[in-house]
């Protein structure tokens, strides 16, 4: 080990590595001399390639060590006293890091958008009986997962299951029709599940039947108020009388309305749709992707990333950091295979 600034520069050697007090064998290697100024760190480097093991490195770095050596990372980013590093360096360094800092405490503040869309965004379906919830459902999935009758009372429990709607993971809830005036105890366990299960949504799907609201002669406004009411979701829906901001308004059968009827459904602040006729579906889900985007952002947009211009050595030791402190929060996360990923990505030797 001593004698490694006797290699000839820059040529692999197979040489047998020793320690240098006590001459033992620590491993048999590769042995490269970069004699400064031309080396990664502009320093007198040595580059060894060993056969790995924790064992055989930290023999290999206390012995570097004794001889005043180095590991070349830390000699480049522990950079507190070093001369030969730029002020213009450290300056981006620096911003760049409070950039990735504010970046990062911004999505820590984030109303649990990210859970959520981890998670997946809990959206549920609710009204009266027979008012198409689970034809609905059926549209959204594009698939017969919810039996659709035309028996009030149809679907007795919640069927749940995930989906991906307009780029947004969901899980998708069909549920019990309300029906405040049941004896049946399924149907009444049924609902009283809805309920529960409502109060843990992120996002509330509020199913009308057009032909009713149409029957009832009402303004849309009194016969929505009371639609609330007869379902008991007051609590749940209305804030200060206004609908609360995760939960959309669908009518339903609008099939079922002359045209004159429709087009003043239309200026309601409704999404009008027919899952008869296949119709509305389209501004149900944009409505639905706005709303979604409230919820938990834009799934597509930016996160706190390393930018492309960022040095590849000190994005290094900012993921080995921010994966240490991710670590403490969901157990062990190993640098090495993070590292591995970033050399074979961006291809820069060792
Ligand atoms: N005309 C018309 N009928 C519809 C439409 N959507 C659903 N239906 C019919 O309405 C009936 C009830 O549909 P479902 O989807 O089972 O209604 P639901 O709200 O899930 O009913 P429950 O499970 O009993 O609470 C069925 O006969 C459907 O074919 C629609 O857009 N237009
Ligand atoms: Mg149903």
């Amino acid at each position: 080990m001593t004698n490694i600034s006797k290699l000839e520069a820059r040529k692999a050697y197979l040489k047998n590595i020793r320690h240098p007090t006590t001459n033992e064998i620590i491993d048999k290697g590769l042995c490269l001399w970069f004699p400064a100024p031309h080396s990664f760190t502009g320093e007198d480097s040595v580059e060894f390639q060993v056969h790995g093991g924790t064992a055989i490195l930290s023999a290999l770095m206390l012995a570097l060590s004794k001889l005043g050596f180095r590991p070349a990372l830390a000699a480049y980013i522990d950079f507190g006293e070093e001369e030969n590093i730029e002020t213009e360096t450290f300056k981006v360094c620096n911003s760049d890091l409070i950039d990735l800092s504010n970046k990062i405490q911004k999505h820590l503040l984030d109303d649990r958008k990210g859970e959520i869309l981890r998670n997946g965004i809990k959206s549920i379906i609710l009204g009266e009986p027979n008012v198409g919830k689970s034809s609905l459902l059926n549209h959204l999935v594009n698939r017969n997962a919810a039996i659709v009758t035309s028996i009030p009372g149809t679907t007795r429990d919640i069927v749940e299951l995930t989906a991906n709607i307009a780029g947004y993971p969901i899980l998708l809830a069909d549920t019990a029709g309300i029906n405040r005036n049941t004896t049946d105890i399924i149907e009444k366990e049924g609902i009283k599940r809805a309920k529960d299960q409502a109060k843990m949504a992120d996002f509330i799907m509020l199913v009308i039947d057009a032909s009713k609201y149409k029957a009832s002669n009402q303004t849309f406004k009194e016969y929505l108020s009371n639609y609330v009411k007869s379902l008991e979701l007051e609590c749940l829906l209305l804030e200060k009388n206004n609908l609360v901001n995760n939960c959309i308004i669908i009518l339903n059968k609008i099939d079922l309305l002359n045209e004159v009827d429709r087009k003043n459904v239309q200026k309601q602040n409704v999404i009008s749709i027919s899952c008869a006729n296949e119709e509305g579906f389209e501004k149900l889900l944009e409505k639905m992707s706005e709303k979604f985007e409230a919820i938990c952002g834009n799934p597509t947009a930016e996160n706190p990333t390393i930018e492309k211009n960022y040095d590849v050595v000190l994005a290094a030791q900012e993921i080995r950091k921010a994966a240490r402190e991710l670590g403490k929060i969901t157990g062990h996360v190993s640098t090495e295979e993070i590292l591995d990923i970033i050399f074979k990505n961006f291809c820069i030797g060792k």
